[in-house]
């Protein structure tokens, strides 16, 4: 596992609580001092001098204000294809790529609905156009503005900040307004803020870098959701700086990696399928095939949300359970159990 420095900023303010006056007072620039707080300026690239400053001015130790870890941290969201493939990073931005039609305002309103039961306070940066389809997640979000300066006032607000999400749509980046509110968010030294940014125009398919950078990147995959294998999350496409930088554990690493692999390949075949039939596959392909299925089908989920239209209970389905079930079918362990079976359920059945 990768380890990052980064500063103790809870102890930093804590013990210093103006600090941004008291920065200037021993020299120190405060944006210098609050990039490093944010994480924009890491800690192996300050000047030594402005990290012995801050230790004095807190009055602690070197090593007590720089702490180790990942310095990021996964938000288990319950939903199976996410948390394996593109986990949610605390204090991260995830955006969504995804034509209409493919389920992803969905998604957004099953997140809205799970994170809000793991007692996030979700505010909503409203987008000017107006979108039907955001009726559900407005609804259960606990602040809904177009104004900058009243979500950072709510989100000033709020006790815990790293408890907050934020949802705003693309078309608040191509005004500049998402920028604005994030440089005002990072000014007023909450970095901890989650976003989701979700496109409802459907434009981001088309463009080679539609967020900028980001930590987690869910792209949709047109060939599921045109056979309701919902979410359709694409598994070999999606991406998260937790994978990139493999600060995950092991066990999950292995299995996302061998689980990726095994569903490339399985598009591949399927689509050599869909040309010469299933019956005429190598023997090879065929066992590709089978596995990749079986796998697909798993990572379907029934949702919260959808359960007046589905007729299937929602399943939060923890990251354990999770890597188990895909393990076991990686395993070949499930390769006798008809697809239909893994399709649209929680966890595996224990056997
Ligand atoms: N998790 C899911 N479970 C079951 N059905 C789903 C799920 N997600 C999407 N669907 C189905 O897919 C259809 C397409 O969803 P919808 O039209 O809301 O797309 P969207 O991308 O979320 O929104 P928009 O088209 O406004 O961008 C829905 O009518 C719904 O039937």
């Amino acid at each position: 596992m990768n380890e990052h420095l980064k500063l103790n900023v809870a102890l930093l303010k804590k013990r210093v609580p103006n600090l941004t006056a008291a920065s200037k007072a021993v020299g120190l620039r405060p944006a210098t001092v609050s990039n490093l707080c944010t994480g924009k300026i890491p800690v192996g690239r300050a000047e030594v001098k402005t990290i012995v400053a801050l230790a004095s001015l807190s009055g602690c130790t070197l090593d007590e204000l720089i702490i180790r870890g990942s310095g990021m941290e996964m938000i288990e969201t319950g939903i199976k294809a996410l948390d394996l493939f593109a986990p949610l990073v605390q204090g991260g931005n995830v955006g969504f790529v995804a034509r209409v039609q493919m389920g992803q305002l969905v998604l957004l309103a099953e997140l809205t609905h799970r994170l809000k039961n793991q007692d996030y306070s979700i505010m909503m940066l409203e987008p000017r156009v107006e979108t039907p389809d955001l009726e559900e997640t407005k609804k259960m979000s606990d602040f809904v503005t177009s104004s900058i300066d009243a979500v950072l006032q709510k989100i000033k607000e709020v006790e815990i900040r790293e408890k907050v999400i934020l949802i705003a749509d693309r078309s608040t980046i191509e005004t500049g307004e998402y920028f604005t509110l994030r440089d005002k968010i990072d000014n007023a030294g909450f970095p901890s803020i989650t976003t989701l940014l979700y496109d409802s125009s459907g434009d981001s398919v088309d463009e080679d870098n539609p967020y900028g950078p980001l930590e987690t990147l869910w792209p949709f995959d047109i060939e599921l959701s045109s056979r309701h294998l919902y979410p359709a999350i694409n598994s070999v496409l999606s991406t998260s700086t937790l994978i990139e930088d493999a600060l995950l554990n092991n066990q999950h690493m292995n299995v996302q990696r061998n689980a990726r692999k095994l569903l490339r390949r399985y598009k591949e075949v399927r689509v050599l399928s869909n040309s010469i039939g299933v019956e005429n596959l190598s023997e090879r392909d065929l066992a590709i095939y089978n596995r990749g299925i079986r796998l697909e089908a798993f990572l379907t989920q029934p949702f919260y949300v959808a359960e007046s239209f589905t007729k299937i209970k929602g399943e939060y389905v923890s990251l354990d359970e999770t890597i188990h079930g895909v393990q076991r079918i990686l395993d070949g362990a499930l390769d006798q159990v008809e697809p239909m079976e893994l399709t649209y359920i929680g966890k595996l059945k224990k056997k």
